[in-house]
């Protein structure tokens, strides 16, 4: 991007000479302050004095002084020195150059105004050329590990309009004007790799510059003299290439050409010195102007500064001046020509040049640069997100990544809950489970030991049993043991979590927190029940599978019962006692008209859909506030249940415990030493699943009660309740009424040849009622015997198939 900026102009007083002090001269400049002088003041002592006598009036014939304020970037009084100058004025010059930027430093003034002594000094005092190239050089070695520098200098010299080289002392050289600007032809830059050779270059050239005594300065310049340091930078990470030029140029002085007082060659150098300067003056006021058409062409010496004064050029004009009266015009000049010189303004430009690095380097430059502004559109867009994020957080100004701490606490202890809740409900599922599979065998037993003939065999398998029943027992304590130890450490979680939303409510994040919090507390809650309901599930598959085999070895049972009867009644020992249990049977297993009606959960179920249904159809019946009540009720229900799981590490082992006291019951219950029958087995065995799942407790199938009844009045009959018999055998909705008197009766026949088979067929229920009014024995026993009998001449006796089923297998 140009720059543009304005030549910068110091003034420079040089102290009296010694001429100068001889002669008594006047100060005719007054510096006032760093950047304004006064040209010309009053002298203090400019009172006038007539025969002595101090007047009021001052001397007219006297000369008005011009007292010109004048203001410059820079005013030097005499005592400053070179040092100083190189500080404030040239030192940021180098770091331009360093940038890319042309630089140039000229020297302006009369003979003996100082020029020489600013530009190249003395040995004690050395010059701005000097103290520049030094830091030059200084601040080059500081950069040669990223950046290369190739340095040359030239140096030349205008003397009566001719361009000579004073490193060869060489010359006149030509001048020509390339796209570059202005070109010397023919001259060499002198490599350097040192600010000693570039120091021995500057002493070399001076000595072999242009000088002759004048009137003002005993070692006068004659000639202008222009001191260049090319430098090309090359970057070494991207190639880039600039080339920058420093120029210092000593100007010849500027005085009259009568002041020197020269003849001749002398007068001709007068004169040509003039012209140069007549013409630089020209284009520094044209300059000044804002003119396009600048006349660079009248002189070499504005030719070779064409570069410096309008180019693309920082440019440092020091205006040197002596403070004597003696030098009034030559000062007054340098003055105006510095105020001038003040209004040109340059356009600056990092020069850069194009690199001749090989095109593979552009082609991984490319690819890097795309693959960062990959990486930096990646990054944008994560920016927007947590910023639309932010956005939607109520504007509030959350930052996620100050929450982020909080959200990794609240999910590590959380992760802790679940886990210990997960162990604590699964060692009370494993606990429970054991309970229920040791209580079905031992009923299940009992059931065997019903329907087993041989004792002896019973007696054998017993041991197995026991050993199995031991095996379960031992490994629920093991459970039960360590079961206290996992609600310790639920416990503590659970206290853990209390206090960080204690802590969380503190913060100034606790709204969200909170609803973190809840969500978290509903994953716990989710957590619970998937536990409990893996554990119904497992549990329910055993009940299923226990009750197919219930449901086989009963098939059997009846259908021994079914053939006994029909013996019974075949043999006409059928007794009205055992007729009538079988019709009680009969009538318990029907359907009852309360099993048709609907259930308090199908209530609840009917409740529901019509409220959802309601929902759906908001223009339904119901009015508006009945509906707002509704809403406010399931609203305080979420409620309700939120705050519940805000408190449910605690909670959820305490509703277990509830659990645990019902099984535990009934595990007291199952230790008592008792003698079961089936219908007894049947009853636990419902109580206990009961208990188990008592969360989905569904009402129990009509089959299962039906068989549970029927068994039960088998019992009763084996207790001689005849007429519960009947009953239950008449209310039997599996076997007809008569189908099991055949069987009863068919059954007595068989035992009973008393009995014709023609009775069994046509008259069972007198068969049966005949027998059981002579008998006063269970009914188990001639169950046992005629199955006894009915399985001699089959294949396999349904009493073994029934035995072999009812030995449930039973999980481990
Ligand atoms: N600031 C200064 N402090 C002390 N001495 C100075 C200062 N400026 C110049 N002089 C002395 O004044 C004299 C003339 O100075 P100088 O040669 O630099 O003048 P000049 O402008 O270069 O003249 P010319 O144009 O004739 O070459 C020298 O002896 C120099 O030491």
């Amino acid at each position: 991007m140009p720059e543009q900026t304005n030549i910068k102009v110091i003034v420079r007083v040089r102290p009296y000479n010694q001429r100068e002090t001889e002669q008594n001269q006047r100060c005719i400049i007054k510096v006032m302050d760093g950047s304004s002088l006064l040209f010309d003041p009053d002298e203090e002592d400019d009172e006038f004095f007539f025969q002595g006598a101090k007047q009021q009036y001052r001397d007219i014939s006297k000369r008005t002084n011009k007292k010109l304020s004048m203001e410059f970037d820079r005013v030097y009084d005499t005592d400053r020195t070179n040092e100083d100058l190189f500080m404030e004025c040239t030192a940021p010059l180098v770091d331009a150059v360093l940038d890319g930027y042309n630089c140039s430093v000229f020297v302006y003034g009369a003979t003996g105004a100082g020029k020489t002594y600013t530009m190249l000094g003395s040995e004690n005092s050395p010059g701005l050329t000097f103290l520049t190239m030094r830091d030059l050089f200084e601040k080059i070695q500081s950069q040669q590990d990223i950046r290369k520098f190739d340095v040359g200098v030239s140096y030349l010299e205008v003397y009566n309009e001719q361009v000579m080289n004073l490193l060869t002392k060489s010359g006149p050289l030509k001048l020509r004007e390339d796209s570059n600007g202005v070109v010397v032809s023919g001259l060499v830059l002198q490599p350097i790799y040192s600010a000693d050779e570039l120091l021995h270059m500057l002493r070399l050239g001076n000595s072999n510059r242009t000088q002759h005594p004048t009137d003002s300065n005993a070692e006068s310049s004659r000639s202008h003299a222009i001191f260049q340091v090319h430098i090309r930078i090359t970057d070494h990470n991207t190639g880039a290439k600039r080339s920058v030029k420093l120029s210092m140029i000593d100007l010849a002085g500027s005085e009259r050409a009568a002041s020197t007082k020269g003849l001749g060659m002398r007068f001709k150098e007068g004169a040509s010195i003039n012209k140069s300067l007549l013409a630089l003056g020209n284009c520094i006021n044209k300059l000044a102007d804002g003119l396009k058409h600048i006349p660079y062409r009248d002189s070499n010496l504005t030719r070779i500064l064409k570069d410096s004064l309008g180019g693309n050029c920082r440019t440092l004009m020091v205006a040197n001046v002596s403070m004597s009266s003696l030098t009034y015009e030559d000062t007054y000049n340098t003055l105006k020509y510095a105020s001038r010189a003040k209004k040109i303004r340059s356009v600056l430009r990092q020069n850069v040049l194009k690199s001749n690095l090989p095109k593979e380097f552009y082609v991984k430059k490319v690819t890097e640069l795309m693959s960062e502004q990959e990486r930096l559109l990646q990054h944008n867009k994560g920016l927007e997100a947590k910023l639309a994020q932010m956005e939607r957080s109520g504007n509030n100004g959350y930052d996620p990544q100050e929450l982020k701490p909080w959200f990794n606490r609240i999910d590590a202890v959380y992760a802790t809950v679940i886990k210990l809740q997960q162990c604590v409900i699964g060692l009370r599922s494993k606990i429970q489970t054991l309970s229920y599979r040791q209580t079905l065998k031992k009923d299940f037993e009992q059931l065997r030991k019903i329907v087993t003939l041989d004792q002896r065999l019973f007696q054998e398998d017993y041991k197995l049993f026991t050993n199995y029943v031991n095996a379960l027992g031992a490994r629920n304590q093991k459970y039960t043991d360590e079961l206290p130890l996992w609600r310790n450490k639920l416990e503590a979680a659970c206290i853990n979590l209390k206090k960080l939303k204690l802590e969380a409510k503190e913060s100034k994040y606790h709204h969200i927190l909170s609803l973190y919090l809840s969500n978290k507390d509903l994953e716990v809650q989710l957590s619970k029940q998937q536990i409990n309901s893996n554990h119904l599930t497992g549990i329910n598959n055993e009940q299923a599978e226990n009750s197919s085999l219930l449901r086989k070895s009963f098939s059997m049972i009846c259908d021994v019962l079914h053939q006994l009867y029909n013996r019974l009644e075949e043999t006409q020992k059928l007794t009205p006692e055992i007729q009538g249990v079988y019709e009680r049977l009969e009538r318990k297993m029907r359907f009852t008209e309360s099993e048709t009606e609907a259930t308090a959960q199908d209530m609840e179920l009917d409740a529901l859909l019509a409220e959802q249904h309601e929902e759906d159809e908001p223009s339904s019946a119901l009015t508006s506030s009945a509906r707002k009540r509704n809403r406010t009720r399931r609203y305080t229900h979420t409620l309700t249940n939120s705050e519940f799981v805000l408190h449910l590490g605690v909670d959820s082992f305490e509703d277990t415990d509830s659990d645990t006291d019902t099984v535990e019951d009934s595990q007291q219950q199952f230790k008592k030493p008792r003698n079961l029958d089936v219908t007894q087995v049947i009853a636990s065995n419902t109580k206990s699943h009961k208990a188990l799942t008592a969360t989905v407790t569904k009402p129990r199938p009509v089959s299962h009660r039906m068989v549970s009844d029927m068994l039960s009045d088998q019992n009763v009959c084996g207790s001689a309740d005849k007429e519960k018999m009947k009953q239950a055998l008449l209310k039997s909705s599996k076997f007809t009424t008569q189908g099991l008197q055949r069987t009863c009766a068919a059954a007595i026949q068989k035992e009973n040849l008393k009995f014709s088979a023609n009775c069994v067929r046509k008259s069972p229920r007198a068969l049966i009622a005949k027998t059981l009014a002579g008998s006063s024995a269970t009914l188990r026993k001639p169950i046992s015997r005629l199955a006894g009998t009915l399985g001699s001449g089959a294949k396999e006796a349904p009493v073994v198939r029934i035995n072999r089923a009812a030995s449930f297998r039973v999980k481990k």
